[in-house]
């Protein structure tokens, strides 16, 4: 954290952690610790969640917004583990009070648990005025769940380990994308045991040649800035799982295409569908089109990459 955002305190803290689309997502074998490693090109999104933090004489949880019935609203919400994390880590206790304004759709496969956390921390941090440096923060994020560096970092970055270790990766220009939220959820362990179980079966599109290759090809479609370059090279490694326990995802992504995206593709474990279009006009138009096809319980336009997670108040 820079001493410029140590010195911006008071009672309370907003921080406000983006989404994420894994614009490649490749998936080794399962580990003996039940994780994959991955390598994976995360791009942050501009669909954000804003997590305030007060001080309390407990550690409580509110939460409103997109989803909110579905988050707990107790100890085990990952921005209440966030704040224990690092109540532990610098010796207080760990009381606040934690007001959480969800835009991330719930299990959506776009990591908006992840982004709680990350704000959490980031909002604590400043709050307790913390003398907490971005590796520390990201070694407790570390902690909290594979996705909750990348919240921290944002921006574009390949993750490899399980998704954790990160660098970043040159990315010019914006990109504008259409998401298509599901009625229902998906758990993130049950679309990899799904991965693993179609591996088991080997079912061909369940498999790529070398899950871990690092995808160049994209990285520098990214760095050219060129939405046409980068829509062909989209790549989910999870997809064909996530298909697989929610088959009507086959008919949002081809409703996305058919509407004049120029790709789409099942964001990490979904089920959210994102299509990434040409321009902004381009959004606006196939997120119309796609409200109409009456495919999808919600649809957003977003844009990336966006900065990782940042205090917005007070600023
Ligand atoms: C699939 C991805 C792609 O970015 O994101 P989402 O689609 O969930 O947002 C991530 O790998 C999700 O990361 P995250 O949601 O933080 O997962 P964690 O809490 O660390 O792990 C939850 C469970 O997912 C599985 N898991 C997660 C990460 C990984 N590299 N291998 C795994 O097998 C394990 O079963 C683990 O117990
Ligand atoms: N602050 C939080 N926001 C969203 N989900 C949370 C939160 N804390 C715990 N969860 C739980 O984590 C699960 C995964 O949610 P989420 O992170 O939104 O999805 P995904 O892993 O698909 O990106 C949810 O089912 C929810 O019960």
């Amino acid at each position: 954290m820079s001493p410029a955002s140590l010195s911006v305190v008071s009672d309370s803290v907003t921080a406000r952690a983006p989404s994420k689309v894994n614009l490649h997502l490749g998936v080794g074998p399962r580990r003996p610790d039940g994780y994959h490693d991955l390598v994976t090109v995360f791009q942050a999104l501009s669909l954000h969640d804003d997590v305030r933090v007060s001080p309390g004489t407990d550690l409580t949880v509110s939460v409103r917004g997109e989803g909110a019935s579905a988050v707990p609203d107790d100890s085990s919400n990952l921005a209440a583990r966030a704040v224990q994390a690092l109540a532990e880590w610098c010796g207080r206790s760990p009381v606040a009070a934690i007001d959480i304004d969800k835009s991330i759709p719930v299990a959506g496969g776009m990591a908006g648990g992840s982004a709680d956390a990350a704000a959490a921390l980031v909002a604590a941090a400043a709050m307790w005025k913390l003398d907490v440096d971005r590796d520390d923060l990201s070694d407790i994020a570390a902690g909290l769940g594979s996705d909750v560096p990348f919240a921290l970092h944002g921006a574009t970055a390949l993750g490899t380990g399980r998704g954790e270790q990160l660098i970043s990766v040159l990315s010019r220009g914006e990109f504008h994308w259409v998401l298509a939220l599901a009625r229902e959820g998906l758990s993130t362990p049950q679309v990899y045991a799904e991965l693993d179980r179609l591996r088991d079966n080997r079912s061909d599109d369940a498999m790529t040649d070398d899950p871990l290759r690092r995808p160049d090809d994209l990285m520098q479609a990214l760095a050219a800035g060129d939405p046409r370059a980068v829509a062909p090279l989209l790549h989910n490694d999870l997809q064909p799982a996530a298909l697989s326990l929610q088959p009507a995802l086959r008919r949002t992504l081809r409703a996305g295409v058919d509407a004049g995206a120029l790709n789409g593709i099942v964001s990490g474990s979904g089920p959210t569908c994102a299509f990434l279009c040409l321009d902004e006009g381009s959004a606006v138009n196939v997120a119309a089109e796609l409200s109409g096809a009456g495919v999808a319980r919600s649809v957003r336009t977003a844009s990336g990459p966006v900065p990782g997670t940042r205090v917005i108040s007070p600023d």
